[in-house]
């Protein structure tokens, strides 16, 4: 069995990677700032539904937005929709389903496009699978599916066997383990290449990346934004090719907050 089976990535710390500071920070008006939302932005809770952003939350959120001149996005293994439910007052770029979906700060929603009867059939797999087996939660995405067993660690091998045989079944998909849960998105997405887009556009070109997240898929976009002469900062102990780490969310929260300030 594989270690992250069971974990989820959270193995103990093994490398040198330093706490980071604010002078670890670039100048701000040169920076763009990318976050990621679950385990970075928000508290990791027991269900994806059971998470709550408190108002200190948006209003930093808000505050970043003006001090960046709009140089702010999420990029979130979630759907989009999602997000936007989560942050409805944020306005920046949101990154959605892993880099499948963006949608851009004047509202457009972009999305990689997905074989639709491919997703509706590995959903339904899935799903059914689902209402055999309570004790999992099934998540639906617009281009695909996970399954998460938070609540029953005892069968992740279980959850591990029909994903990845769902994800064989289906060409131009690919198994994503997560945190306590498989994910089967599309192939060649990935939260880098979205974030690459957004670095292109007019309102962030030219400036120095600063990501922060939690998860393996937010390691190509930690990578990314220090070849950009940027800062990765890791949230959490698994890990990391980030140069920095802080501790947990409210951390990051608060250097944020000191950054702006
Ligand atoms: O890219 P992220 O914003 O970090 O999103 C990654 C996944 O987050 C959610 O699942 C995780 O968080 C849940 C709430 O804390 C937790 O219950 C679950 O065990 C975690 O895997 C979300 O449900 C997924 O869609 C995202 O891909």
């Amino acid at each position: 069995m594989h270690f992250y089976e069971m974990n989820g990535f959270m193995g103990s710390q093994t490398d040198n990677v330093a706490l980071c500071g604010q002078k670890d920070m670039p100048e701000a008006d040169g920076a763009c700032l990318f976050l990621d939302f679950d385990g970075t932005l928000v508290d990791i809770v027991s269900t994806p539904d059971a998470v709550e952003v408190r108002d200190d939350v948006h209003d930093l959120l808000d505050r970043a937005m003006t001090r960046l001149n709009g140089r702010v996005a999420i990029v979130s293994g979630r759907s989009v929709e999602a997000l936007e439910g989560f942050l409805p007052r944020f306005k920046g770029p949101i990154v959605g389903t892993h880099g499948a979906e963006i949608r851009h700060a004047d509202g457009r929603l972009t999305r990689i496009s997905a074989d639709a009867e491919k997703v509706a059939a590995l959903t339904r797999i899935v799903v059914d699978f689902g209402k055999l087996r309570p004790e999992f939660l099934v998540e639906t995405k617009p281009t695909g599916v996970v399954l998460h067993f938070r609540n029953a660690p005892e069968h992740a091998a279980l959850a591990m066997k029909l994903m990845e045989a769902v994800a064989h079944a289906a060409d131009g998909f690919t198994l994503q383990p997560a945190l306590m849960a498989y994910e089967i998105k599309i192939e060649n997405t990935g939260k880098d290449k979205a974030m690459q887009k957004i670095m292109a556009t007019k309102t962030f070109s030219g400036t120095v990346p600063v990501y922060a997240g939690d998860d393996l898929t937010d390691e190509p976009a930690l990578e990314l934004a220090e070849a950009e002469g940027g800062l990765g900062i890791k949230i959490g102990k698994a890990e990391t090719l980030a140069s920095h780490r802080l501790a947990d969310p409210s951390e990051l929260r608060a250097c944020v907050e000191r950054w702006l300030a």
